[in-house]
């Protein structure tokens, strides 16, 4: 709590550096954080103002008891002494009022609080910041969506580590920018107790395939993409790029749809392309020997992907299962080298609930996605949650362009081009999803909102060798 409240005032020591700092401390831990933060400003010298509930917690009573040692006594918080103390045209309000101890709704006498501190926060020509203490008040620490009543904060400082609402949207627009302070917590703690992990590109380049130069096409792995309807053509185009752009040495497309022949041919000439009335033909071509090193179908493949899924999951082969294959009927019929990839509204058909319900609780959807179909589950998003069976991954990075069509079709040859190369499922996962949205950064910076999927494929190059580059950088310390 000391170190938790010594880095929150150092936050707004640092950011803020001028004015006056009005403390709001609710009546749990986080508040008792907020009246240490309130101590070690006023020992800085800063001009401090604290509003604060009584409260039974003995931390939170020992360190109202301090404040008045030190000469700064704390005042009852109450909605009329905190639109006074707002009048006064305070620099910064630290939202010391609900942490992790919160349960939904927020009672009327907090609401009234909470709703004062957005509106001075919103007036015209109002200079003054909200930094939130673990959480903004009123935001479930592992829900992901936005209540009617929460504190609106420029900055929140995370204890320990950042809650789900502070990394998965709508929730995490609440926070502002977010700044993680470890708390000094052992590794070996979060080792067991952290919902998820992050890793960061040093580890992700780690995992990457490596190329020696006497490679050849048959050493980057063949790739198989089946997919493409009338209308959707595009598809299974744009995976097969995807796949190209990330090192698979030989990619044929599988469809019924002519047109997928004639637009790969005009996109990519190095794309192979299939045409087949009946896929059910891909078996006869496995069962005589003809394998690919993997298999991405479903995108854009029309009514009967699930069967094709089916029959091709029989095949053992390392796999990537997308879009319309994405089917209930496959529950359980994963294996350890397939990746499911399906996007909050597929995810939501394969575990029949509201889309809702998965944007709320990203990582609860993925970990039981993972459990229902095996394999590995990549549940796309900004950002994507990676559930794999030793527990959740969740990749950094992307840009908000990658909201558009095809990208999750690019992602799938992505995966599958790493499958084909040699990763395990898990790895393939997490390094496709990273080169995916790094890529997509590349891709943001050129084009700003406006990128597409092809764009964001033509930077795959780039975004592989700015990961291997960020590794190289950490590997070497300075002289
Ligand atoms: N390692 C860490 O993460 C550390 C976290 N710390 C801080 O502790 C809080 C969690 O403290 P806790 O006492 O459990 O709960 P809160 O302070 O968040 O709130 C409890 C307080 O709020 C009242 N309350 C609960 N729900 C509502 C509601 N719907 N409406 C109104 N009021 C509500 C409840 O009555 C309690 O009085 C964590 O966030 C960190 O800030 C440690 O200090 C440092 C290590």
């Amino acid at each position: 709590m000391e170190e938790a409240g010594r880095a929150v005032a150092a936050a707004v020591h640092e950011g803020i550096p001028q004015g006056t700092v009005l403390i709001l401390a609710g009546s749990g831990a986080n508040g008792a954080d907020a009246l240490v933060a309130a101590r070690r400003l006023h020992a800085w010298g800063r001009a401090v103002r604290v509003l604060a509930q009584p409260s039974r917690h003995p931390l939170h009573r020992a360190n109202w008891a301090r404040l008045e040692a030190v000469g700064l006594p704390a005042e009852v918080l109450s909605p009329s002494r905190l639109e006074e103390a707002l009048r006064s045209s305070p620099a910064a309000a630290v939202d010391g009022l609900l942490g992790t101890g919160f349960r939904p709704p927020v009672r009327p006498e907090l609401g009234e609080l909470i709703d004062l501190l957005n509106a001075a926060r919103s007036r015209p020509g109002a200079n003054f910041r909200v930094i939130s203490i673990d959480l903004p008040s009123g935001i479930e620490a592992a829900r992901a969506t936005l209540p009617e009543t929460y504190v609106q904060a420029d900055l929140t400082v995370a204890l320990g580590g950042p809650k789900p609402a502070l990394i998965y949207g709508p929730a995490a627009h609440a926070a502002g920018r977010v700044q993680v302070v470890g708390l000094g917590i052992p590794e070996s703690w979060t080792e067991v107790h952290a919902l998820a992990v992050r890793p960061g590109d040093r580890e992700v380049a780690g995992l990457l395939p490596v190329r020696f130069p006497d490679a050849h096409k048959g050493d980057a792995g063949r790739v198989w993409i089946v997919g493409g309807h009338p209308g959707t053509v595009g598809a299974p185009v744009l995976a097969g790029l995807g796949a190209l752009r990330a090192g698979a040495g030989l990619v044929t497309l599988y469809s019924r749809e002519q047109g997928v022949a004639a637009l790969a041919v005009n996109q990519a000439p190095e794309l192979m392309a299939r045409i087949l009335p009946d896929l059910g033909e891909l078996a006869v071509d496995v069962a005589a020997g003809k394998r690919p090193d993997a298999l991405a179908l479903g995108m854009g493949l029309g009514p009967d992907a699930a069967r094709l899924a089916q029959a091709a999951l029989a095949w053992k082969l390392p796999t990537v299962i997308d879009a319309d294959a994405l089917q209930p009927e496959l529950r359980g019929a994963g294996h350890e080298q397939v990746v499911w990839t399906p996007h909050p509204g597929e995810a939501a058909r394969m575990l029949g609930v509201k889309t809702g319900e998965i944007v709320a609780d990203p990582l609860s959807a993925a970990r039981e996605l993972q459990r229902q179909y095996g394999g590995v589950v990549v549940l796309k998003g900004g950002p994507s949650t990676v559930a794999t069976p030793a527990g959740l991954l969740v990749p950094r990075g992307g840009h908000p362009g990658m909201a558009s069509a095809g990208m999750g079709d690019t992602l799938c040859g992505v995966i599958a081009a790493l499958l084909a190369q040699g990763l395990s499922a898990p790895h393939a996962a997490l390094c496709g999803v990273r080169l995916h949205s790094r890529a997509g950064e590349l891709a943001g910076a050129k084009h700003g909102y406006g990128l597409s999927a092809s764009d964001l494929s033509a930077e795959l190059g780039a975004a592989w060798q700015a990961l291997v580059n960020s590794a190289a950088q950490n590997c070497y310390p300075e002289p």
